[in-house]
Formats: C-alpha cells, sequence, structure tokens
C-alpha cells in the first residue's frame, strides 16, 4: 500500500472533490481522515494529516504502521521562493531540509543532519526538482522569503521535510510532489494584516488547481 499524505482541509477537500469519493467511502483516524483508491493496479490510501510538522509526522507514522506502507507520497501545495518559477508550477524535490531547527543566531540555518536527499533516479527527469524548505510556520514576512533564497531554498512549505526525515528512519521511501501556490509579498509599503490576506485568499482559490494537476499530471509516474 503507497500512502499519499495531505495537510490541510483545503487540500484534501480538492482531492475529495478530484476522486468523486463518497461519504461512505471515508474513514476518521486520529489525525483526520483517509480514502483508499487503486490506480493502474496501486492500492493507495490518501489521508488529511493537518498542516505543520507534529501533525504531518504524526499522521505518517500512524499511517505506515496502519496499513504497513511501502511508499510514501507528500502531496500538496507550497511557497515559491525562487522566483524563475510561478504559481501552479509543480515540484519534485531531490532534497528536503527542515530550516527551523537551528539556532540561526550562531549556527547555520540548515544542519547536514536534518537534510534528506531523495532518490529521483528511477522516475525520468522530465519535472521540476530542487530544494524543499519545512518549517512550523508559513513563509509570510519578506524577511523569511530573503533568508530562504540567501539558502538556495526553491519552494518551501510546513511539512514535507519532517515527514521525509521520518521516513527515512522508518526505511520507507518518501517522493513529494509540491505545486506553488502562493508567493511571499514585500509588506513593508503595506498593511501587513492586508497583505498576509491576499496571500492567504490566493492559496485558497490556488489550491484546487494545485491538486488537480498534480493528480492529472504527476500521481501515476510516480506509484
Ligand atoms: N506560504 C507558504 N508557506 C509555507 N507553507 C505553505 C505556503 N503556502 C502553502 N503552503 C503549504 O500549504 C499549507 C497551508 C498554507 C498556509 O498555512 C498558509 C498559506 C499562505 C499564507 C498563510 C499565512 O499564514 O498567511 C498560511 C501548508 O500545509 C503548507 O505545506
Amino acid at each position: 500500500m503507497i500512502g499519499i499524505s495531505i495537510a490541510t482541509e483545503w487540500e484534501y477537500g480538492a482531492s475529495l472533490e478530484y476522486f468523486g469519493i463518497k461519504d461512505h467511502e471515508r474513514f476518521g483516524y486520529p489525525y483526520g481522515e483517509y480514502f483508499k483508491r487503486t490506480i493502474e493496479g496501486a492500492e493507495l490510501v490518501f489521508y488529511q494529516t493537518g498542516a505543520r510538522k507534529v501533525n504531518g509526522v504524526g499522521g505518517n507514522q500512524y499511517m505506515m504502521s496502519k496499513f504497513n506502507l511501502t511508499k510514501v507520497i507528500v502531496a500538496g501545495t507550497c511557497a515559491g521562493i525562487d522566483d524563475q518559477f510561478s504559481n501552479l508550477d509543480i515540484f519534485v524535490p531531490d532534497k528536503a531540509v527542515q530550516y527551523d531547527c537551528t539556532v540561526k543566531e550562531i549556527e547555520p540555518l540548515i544542519k547536514q543532519s536534518f537534510i534528506v536527499d531523495i532518490d529521483l533516479s528511477k522516475y525520468g527527469n522530465d519535472f521540476y526538482t530542487g530544494t524543499i524548505g519545512t518549517a512550523d510556520k508559513a513563509v509570510v514576512m519578506w524577511k523569511d522569503y530573503l533568508e530562504l533564497i540567501e539558502n538556495n531554498i526553491t519552494i518551501a512549505d510546513t511539512e514535507a521535510g519532517s515527514i521525509a526525515y521520518i521516513c527515512k528512519k522508518n526505511d520507507v521511501e518518501c517522493i513529494i510532489i509540491k505545486g506553488i501556490s502562493d508567493f511571499p509579498t514585500d509588506e513593508s509599503n503595506a498593511d501587513p494584516v492586508e497583505s498576509n490576506l491576499e496571500q492567504i485568499n490566493v492559496y485558497l482559490e490556488n489550491t484546487p488547481k494545485v491538486m488537480n494537476k498534480i493528480f492529472g499530471e504527476y500521481l501515476t509516474r510516480f506509484i
């Protein structure tokens, strides 16, 4: 069984819509709910973990034990960091890092022990790749965005790096498929609360578009 890990209610809601899931096909578990589908002969379990690292890790560890998962695919949205890219571009990162695990004032932002390399060699190379940076807070403030650019992060989210980390501990393959839903904007000449609201609205508008693109154009290549 392959696990498809989905963070937020909006990403999971878009998944229910995409696969036309009926109420009786939805099951609860401590972190949210799940449904199953067989696609091209592969048995998949799609589950919502909730947002941020604790939920992502807890939900995935639970599902690994319950279904004896052989692979986890983290599917969802992310912030764009590298400005060569645009909203709705999809990435399959070859590196996942947690960037909120060090005292950044006196240590490097990212330490080797929090980096997970992802071997994508058997999946070809006709997709965007790069480094996904994960921390417990969303990338909203301009100074946080600049710090990630400085550290060569391509995209950022709030779960994937920690899920890749615990998959490695469990010797379970982890593939991350993430689409850009929003870019932070410079709030210095605007009302920061307004600017934040705008970013959330962009995230909400783009979330179903990203999920449809991942399921329609990317998922089957990685199962
Ligand atoms: N900018 C982002 N930074 C980090 N992760 C992002 C971003 N965008 C999307 N994700 C991904 O989507 C989900 C939720 C998105 C989210 O929390 C969010 C999005 C936009 C603004 C705000 C805000 O507070 O203003 C919060 C998370 O699970 C995460 O994996």
